[in-house]
């Protein structure tokens, strides 16, 4: 069974692979722009593709016809694409939107994933069926996307997930507990919001939850995050406590103090309750999670 992973040298990716790679079941293809920066170099095949060349992602395709594509690949930096909504439009819509056609030419299974920002945060947690109403330009693209996906006509998964955390290796953007911690390492005032509420997702997790996907050949809309509903700045003393680190340097503030380019929904997180029942997936909590990050940072 071979399956292709997008966005291999990102937070996810980087996570995704080795869980394929060690079950023999399956021929694990990687595909990312630029060079492998994996730390594992072998066991699976790498391509360095831009997806938003239709020919380099129909080519991808064409060259390994991977039976399931996990597509993580993304701009995912939410104030960029705000300001560069070209750059997000291209990369988070019209790049799926040609691996989707490919796709659709030998009916491979195909793995989305999206977000909790295409949904405006007045009523969290979210169930799969909770209607859409993305507030940023990132939420918009992924909502687009994830209807080019729904229309399509090969079997087809969703995953929805909520602020990833944990570690990689030269990840091009921090998450929230390596921002907190590095911050308070060195020392430095960091203003943290206790106004939007998250279901904050490990990212080892997040992985088995795509794993847990794959293997099944699901189909449909699920939500993969963890199960605790947390402030920014619930996840930050946590984080401070776990890692003995001064709390005197975290500032709480809220969204009328705290403003960024695009615009977060105020209160997300998902119920679990369909993929738990479905798939048998279990998330760590928070604490746990910061054990595990805690002992891969070492
Ligand atoms: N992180 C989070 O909190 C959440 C993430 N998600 C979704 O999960 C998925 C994975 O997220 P995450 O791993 O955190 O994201 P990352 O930003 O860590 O990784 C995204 C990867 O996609 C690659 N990529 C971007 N543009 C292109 C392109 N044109 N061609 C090929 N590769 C490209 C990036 O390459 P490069 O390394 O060169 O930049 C990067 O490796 C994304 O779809 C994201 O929207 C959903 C909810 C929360
Ligand atoms: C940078 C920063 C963030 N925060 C809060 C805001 C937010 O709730 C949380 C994370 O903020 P960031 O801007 O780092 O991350 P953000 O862009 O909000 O993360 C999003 O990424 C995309 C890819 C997703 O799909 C979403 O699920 C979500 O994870 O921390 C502060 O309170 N203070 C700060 O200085």
């Amino acid at each position: 069974m071979k399956v292709l992973i997008t966005g291999s040298n990102g937070l996810l990716g980087q996570h995704l692979l080795p869980l394929f790679i060690q079950d023999e079941r399956y021929e694990v293809i990687a595909a990312c722009r630029g060079v492998n920066r994996l730390p594992v170099q072998n066991g699976y095949t790498y391509e360095s593709v831009n997806l938003r060349n239709a020919v380099s992602a129909q080519q991808l395709l064409e060259k390994h016809r991977p039976d399931i594509i996990i597509h993580a690949a993304a701009m995912t930096q939410v104030d960029e694409c705000e300001r560069n909504k070209d750059a997000c439009w291209d990369t988070n819509v019209t790049a799926t939107r040609y691996l989707i056609q490919a796709a659709e030419k030998y009916n491979a299974h195909f793995l989305f994933l999206s977000t909790d920002f295409i949904f405006d945060g007045l009523e969290g947690p979210y169930a799969e069926d909770a209607p859409a109403n993305p507030l940023s330009y990132y939420g918009s693209s992924k909502v687009a996307a994830e209807r080019l996906v729904k229309n399509s006509k090969v079997p087809w998964a969703i995953i929805r997930t909520v602020l990833v955390y944990g570690t990689a290796v030269d990840m091009q953007r921090s998450n929230i507990i390596t921002w907190v911690k590095n911050n308070l390492q060195q020392g430095k005032k960091i203003k943290v919001v206790d106004d939007q509420w998250r279901t904050p997702t490990l990212v080892q997790d997040l992985a088995e939850g795509c794993k847990l996907v794959a293997d099944k050949r699901s189909t449909g809309v699920y939500h993969i995050s963890g199960k605790e509903m947390l402030s920014p700045y619930e996840m930050a003393v946590q984080t401070a406590e776990f890692f003995k680190l001064d709390q005197r340097l975290i500032e709480k503030v809220n969204a009328k103090t705290f403003v960024q380019p695009a615009k977060r929904p105020a209160k997300t997180g998902f119920v679990i309750d369909k993929a738990v029942q479905e798939l048998g997936y279990q998330p760590h909590s928070f604490a746990e999670g910061l054990e595990i990050v805690a002992k891969e940072i070492k």
